[in-house]
């Protein structure tokens, strides 16, 4: 469904706000408490596209998955044999999580499956898991040499593996991971910068033996995993939004309760105050081996920084809204090392510079990133274009609260894809 959204700058952001569950924590809750044994109880899961994707995914597998009160699952885990091979096609919707993790849990399997999803995933690259499970002795077929989906799996006997990958990505690690389960021997992952950990977290929450090696990390195969209660903590990637939206309003003062803050997803954090922004942490804790704060953000005056190397993919996800900060920046801002931006659900690169611009950013599109220079408002209004991406859908929403003029997001039904209930808090913030 193509919806649009109109947005009028106005006064600050205020007041207290949660943001729906984890996106990455929340497909693993699935997954994980599908092959444990006993029930997993999951609460704050995110009922979002993307996650519902891979619960159907699972169902179809033969899981039974009650969707109780109060947004509460519980996963009636069968263990590690348990899955039941799918009659018909495992549609991944939107989501690059979904269909990269699951080609490596099902390369695992005893049966054939089938893995597709929307024209933006089949566009997306796969050989980045493909290639190394193909060298664990998984057969996978799939368009253009396994590169494109749908991919059909064949499961196999796998091997273990040391694997070096060129990309620091949580999803390629994620797969060689859960392939790693079943394989004969243990299987190791390194990778240039450390991506998010939350699979590793969860793993050994559900009692597989991960453990970190020389920068790496490696699985041991064939753990008794158990079902456990997991608690998913608000999604900082949904929070950058709101974070970078009462920075950049006059008169913002909001706190936003329960957020993951796991050093490997937190650089938005880092960036942000090294930008100049007023962000406070408070009641620091750890839910289901995950680290959760409070934040309060208060209206800044930012400055251009530069960003790159290790920060990159812990801020992966952020950088559509960071480019917006970096809008009202008072400087350059100059990111470089963020390459995997131009192979998420769009070419994030092209669509932040496309769309920021035609509302009269100073943005300039880089090989591997973005510079940008920042100016007191943005003069430009009208529409602009999501390109179906929810992550730039949300992050225009963000720089139309500080243009001259009314801007049309065209193209916003995607959201839901992570954030349900997006346009809706917003609107609650803004009074
Ligand atoms: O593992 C995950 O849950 C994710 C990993 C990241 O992708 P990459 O592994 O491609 O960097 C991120 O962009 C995505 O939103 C979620
Ligand atoms: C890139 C994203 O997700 P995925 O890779 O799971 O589609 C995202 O949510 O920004």
């Amino acid at each position: 469904m193509i919806e649009r959204q109109e947005i009028v700058s106005g006064q600050g952001l205020r007041g207290e706000i949660r943001v729906p569950g984890d996106k990455s924590i929340s497909h693993r809750s699935i997954m994980l408490g599908s092959l444990a044994d006993g029930t997993t109880r999951v609460e704050g899961f995110l009922a979002g596209e993307d996650n519902m994707a891979t619960l159907q995914a699972f169902e179809t597998m033969g899981i039974k998955i009650c969707r109780c009160r109060d947004g509460i699952l519980e996963i009636h885990g069968k263990g590690l044999d348990g899955l039941t091979e799918p009659e018909d096609v495992i549609d991944c919707g939107n989501s690059g999580t979904t269909m990269r993790l699951m080609t490596g849990l099902l390369a695992a399997q005893r049966f054939f499956s089938v893995l597709t999803g929307d024209r933006y995933l089949r566009r997306r690259p796969m050989k980045r898991v493909v290639e190394p499970l193909s060298g664990m002795g998984a057969r996978i077929w799939g368009r253009e040499q396994g590169e494109k989906a749908p991919l059909a799996i064949q499961g196999t006997h796998l091997q273990g593996t040391t694997y070096r990958s060129s990309v620091a990505s949580a999803q390629v690690k994620s797969a060689l991971l859960l392939a790693g389960l079943y394989a004969e021997g243990p299987t190791t992952v390194y990778e240039p910068h450390l991506s998010r950990d939350h699979s590793e977290r969860m793993l050994s929450f559900f009692g597989a033996h991960v453990a970190p090696i020389d920068g790496g990390v490696r699985i041991e195969p064939r753990p008794h995993l158990e079902g456990r209660e997991v608690f998913v903590p608000g999604d900082i990637s949904s929070a950058a939004f709101f974070l970078v939206a009462a920075l950049v309003t006059p008169s913002s003062e909001l706190l936003i309760r329960n957020v993951g803050v796991n050093p490997t997803r937190s650089g938005i954090i880092d960036i942000l105050q090294k930008m100049g922004g007023d962000l406070e942490l408070t009641s620091p804790r750890t839910l289901s081996g995950e680290p959760v704060a409070d934040i309060l953000v208060r209206s800044s005056r930012l400055k251009g920084i530069e960003i790159g190397g290790e920060l990159v993919p812990r801020a992966i996800d952020e950088f559509p809204v960071i480019a917006v900060a970096a809008a009202f920046a008072e400087g350059v801002t100059t990111i470089r090392d963020a390459r995997e931006l131009r192979v998420k659900e769009t070419d994030r690169i092209a669509a932040m510079v496309k769309g920021l611009g035609s509302l009269g950013a100073c943005i300039e599109a880089l090989e591997d990133g973005m510079r940008i220079e920042g100016r007191e408002a943005l003069d430009g209004g009208g529409e602009v274009d999501s390109c179906g991406d929810h992550r730039i859908a949300m992050s225009l929403a963000v720089a139309a609260l500080r243009s001259r003029s009314p801007v049309t997001i065209c193209d916003t039904a995607c959201t839901a894809t992570s954030f349900p209930g997006f346009w809706q808090l917003l609107e609650q913030v803004r009074g």
